[in-house]
């Protein structure tokens, strides 16, 4: 918890907000439920078996409120008219795709808050340091992202959440949730109380902060210190953080971005002995790119490993340790893909054999 009087929580009634879930997985379904059962007009952006499951059963969360269910507007088209708040909760690489598809829905007041692990694209918008303005190249290469949403209209967030996607539509979250929300700016306005005041009615404990960024390093610490290790170890937060010989490492990693974090100004009020403390506390948790890797998906490596090493390039500081962990996650994150590939391209033949064989048959 940080000391900072600028996150303290500040009491402002919430009025029901129109809300967007751009994205139904393990983050956009928690924030669906709570955020539905508070009272306000959700909708859901979401797609395939997850639409699916969504129109007909609704949403369910477990976590440590109990069991909650919820029956939000679910479509794959924007139809939901303008938002006064939409979460982005789709995985970073799935951004480009995903913010054109939501820009029938903002409008001038709308806030729009990204959720993702890693550097945000958005990083460097009115940072006030010596890159402000620039963009973050592993991110957002061509600074589409940055043009897709006025990015004055951004509001930034740091997600301390663990969940997971049980079944389409049914998410399960072990851990206490907690939300910490910012200005890229750094001011303390209406808008982010607002907003801030409505998650935290929702069950969800949120925090408004004037230093957004330092939230971020600590979420990045934690991010690039266990998700790709975990990718290559298979190992859960307890592990990761606890055994000996895995701790090693994560302290290695954690140092070298710590390095990196100051060098932006970042305030970080972590020890790293507390912090692996924490971290092994969390239990027997997969992180969500272990998660990715099981289910033979993309893995988060841009947000959470290259745009850190692309921080670190331009003060010239280097991170062995990190970077080789982040190839080997790489690595492994490919195979996985190819496998699920392969496995795939089987199915469809057996399947195209067993259709054909009866007509081969009768032949
Ligand atoms: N899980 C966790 O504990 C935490 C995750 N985060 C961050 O939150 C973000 C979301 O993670 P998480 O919820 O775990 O990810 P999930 O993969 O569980 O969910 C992402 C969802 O977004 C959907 N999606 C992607 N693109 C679109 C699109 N164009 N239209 C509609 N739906 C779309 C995906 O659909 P489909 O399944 O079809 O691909 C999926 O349902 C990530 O950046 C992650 O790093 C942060 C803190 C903790
Ligand atoms: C593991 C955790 C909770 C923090 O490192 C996370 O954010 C993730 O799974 O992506």
């Amino acid at each position: 918890m940080s000391n900072d009087p600028a996150d303290t929580p500040v009491s402002t009634s919430p009025a029901p907000l129109r809300i967007c879930i751009a994205g139904a997985g393990a983050i956009g379904g928690t924030l669906a439920v709570r955020l539905s059962a508070a009272g306000h007009q959700v909708s859901v952006l979401a797609r395939g078996q997850t639409l699916q499951a969504i129109r007909e059963g609704g949403l369910t969360l477990h976590d440590l409120h109990g069991t909650a269910h919820a029956r939000p507007a679910a479509d794959d088209q924007p139809s939901f008219g303008i938002q006064d708040v939409i979460f982005l909760c789709a995985k970073s690489q799935d951004m480009s795709a995903l913010l054109p598809q939501i820009a029938p829905l903002v409008g001038s007041q709308t806030m729009v808050i990204p959720t993702n692990n890693g550097v945000p694209w958005w990083y460097f918008h009115r940072e006030g340091g010596r890159f402000d303005g620039e963009t973050v190249k592993a991110v957002d290469p061509d600074g589409a992202l940055s043009r897709a949403v006025p990015l004055a209209q951004l509001i930034g967030s740091v997600l301390f959440i663990t969940a997971e996607v049980e079944s389409p539509g049914v998410i399960r979250s072990v851990n206490p949730h907690l939300m910490v929300l910012g200005e890229p700016s750094g001011e303390m306005s209406e808008r982010l109380l607002r907003v801030r005041a409505a998650v935290e009615a929702a069950g969800i404990e949120a925090r408004a902060t004037d230093r957004i960024r330092d939230k971020l390093w600590t979420k990045i610490i934690a991010n690039i210190s266990t998700n790709p290790l975990s990718v290559i170890t298979q190992g859960t937060l307890e592990q990761l953080y606890g055994l000996p010989e895995l701790r090693e490492v994560v302290s290695q990693i954690m140092r070298e971005t710590l390095l990196v974090a100051s060098s932006y100004g970042a305030r970080v009020d972590i020890d790293p002995l507390t912090f692996l403390q924490l971290g092994e506390a969390m239990g027997a948790f997969r992180t969500s790119m272990l998660q990715d890797l099981e289910r033979g998906r993309p893995l988060e490596l841009a947000a959470i490993g290259d745009a850190v090493l692309e921080m670190a390039d331009r003060f010239a500081i280097p991170m062995p340790i990190t970077s080789a962990i982040v190839s080997l996650a790489r690595f492994r994150g490919e195979a996985a893909r190819r496998q699920r590939e392969h496995k795939e391209q089987k199915e469809q033949r057996e399947q195209q054999t067993q259709q054909t064989q009866p007509a081969a048959r009768a032949a």
